[in-house]
């Protein structure tokens, strides 16, 4: 399967590099900058679970004019806000057939994209693999959920797709199954991010050691079961039966060793997802007059961070 993947950042890099190590054709885009300058010269090395590593050289491309324009899927992997920029230069360069693939975190990835490319059939999921740099140019994985993927037409074509692109993710080492309830998946994803993401970011720790104290499982447990409440009264059922106790054990089993993606931005005084995240259940929650005073909270405080990295202060 031939795939082209918006954005050479942690997630793009991990499931570029997995999926050239088992054998698929994968080409990356990103805008220039020094992960792409080293991949380009050096390939990328790839951080095994026991501590080796391999050199994988993925062609990345800075110029959408190069791209082929002809691929089997276009896989989004790159921050939520930076959707409309990034496809606005791709688009024209590929194939207006191309199906699209979301695997991005938050709320309206899905709309967005369907607005911006009507002749792709877009597909969306949610990904609890989880992936960050040790240095420039050598990428880790350090989270091992499941991916879930889904389309909002369901036909016989698109589910055969889906299940070709579940197959070809799974034999590369990353899990991946089809759900034929695509809200479900996104705000069962939505949930995940809703417990670890603000969280970390404000204490700076990894998803497993937030929750190895009492008051972050607390916290996890308040921010949960205000998303799900927001949920149930848009009557969207998520994949588990107790989002909290999942959240719970997937921070224990699977995601705990994660840098989220959040804290990640902040440690790089980088713009966060906030407002997809915790601040869309905020918005929602006012809509359906469902209080949600925890994440609101956790809204206002990773906004603040998100405004004042010039005044953050690094040492005593
Ligand atoms: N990290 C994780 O463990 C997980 C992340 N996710 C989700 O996956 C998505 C990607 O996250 P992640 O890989 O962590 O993010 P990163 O910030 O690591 O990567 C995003 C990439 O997109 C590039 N980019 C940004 N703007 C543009 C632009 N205008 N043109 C071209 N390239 C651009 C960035 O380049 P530059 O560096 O130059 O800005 C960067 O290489 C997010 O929605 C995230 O929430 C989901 C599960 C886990
Ligand atoms: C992998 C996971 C669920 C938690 O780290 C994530 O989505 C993120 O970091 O944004």
């Amino acid at each position: 399967m031939e795939i082209l993947i918006l954005g050479a950042g942690a997630m793009g890099s991990l499931f570029a590099g997995k999926l050239t190590k088992c054998g698929f054709d994968v080409t990356l885009y990103n805008r220039p900058n020094n992960h792409v300058e080293i991949m380009k010269q050096q390939g990328m090395q790839m951080v095994h679970e026991k501590g080796d590593f391999a050199t994988l050289h993925v062609p990345v491309y800075t110029n959408p004019a190069d791209l082929s324009g002809d691929y089997e899927l276009m896989l989004v992997l790159i921050k939520s806000f930076a959707t409309k920029a990034v496809l606005e230069k791709v688009l024209p360069m590929v194939d207006d057939k191309t199906p699209i693939l979301t695997l991005q975190n938050g709320i309206g990835n899905l709309e967005l994209i369907q607005q911006l490319a009507p002749t792709h059939e877009v597909f969306v999921g949610g990904t609890s693999a989880g992936a960050g740099w040790v240095k420039q140019g050598v990428i880790e994985q350090r989270a091992w959920g499941k991916t879930f993927i889904g389309s909002t037409k369901p036909t016989n074509e698109n589910v055969d797709f889906l299940k070709k692109v579940a197959a070809t993710f799974s034999e590369s080492g990353l899990e991946t199954l089809v759900s034929d309830n695509v809200q479900s998946i996104i705000w069962s994803k939505l949930v995940v991010n809703i417990a670890y993401n603000g969280l970390t970011a404000v204490t700076r720790l990894k998803n497993g050691e937030a929750i190895e104290y009492k008051e972050g499982k607390e916290l996890v447990s308040k921010l949960v079961e205000e998303a799900v409440e927001v949920a149930h009264a848009k009557e969207i059922s998520l994949l588990y039966k107790d989002p909290v106790q999942e959240c719970i054990r997937l921070g224990i089993e699977e995601i705990g060793r994660n840098i989220s993606s959040m804290l990640t931005d902040v440690l790089h005084q980088r713009k966060t997802e906030i407002e997809v995240i915790n601040g869309f259940i905020v918005k929602e929650g006012k809509r359906l007059q469902i209080a949600t005073p925890y994440n609101n909270m956790m809204y206002k405080l990773v906004k603040m961070i998100d405004q004042s990295y010039p005044r953050t202060i690094l040492h005593p």
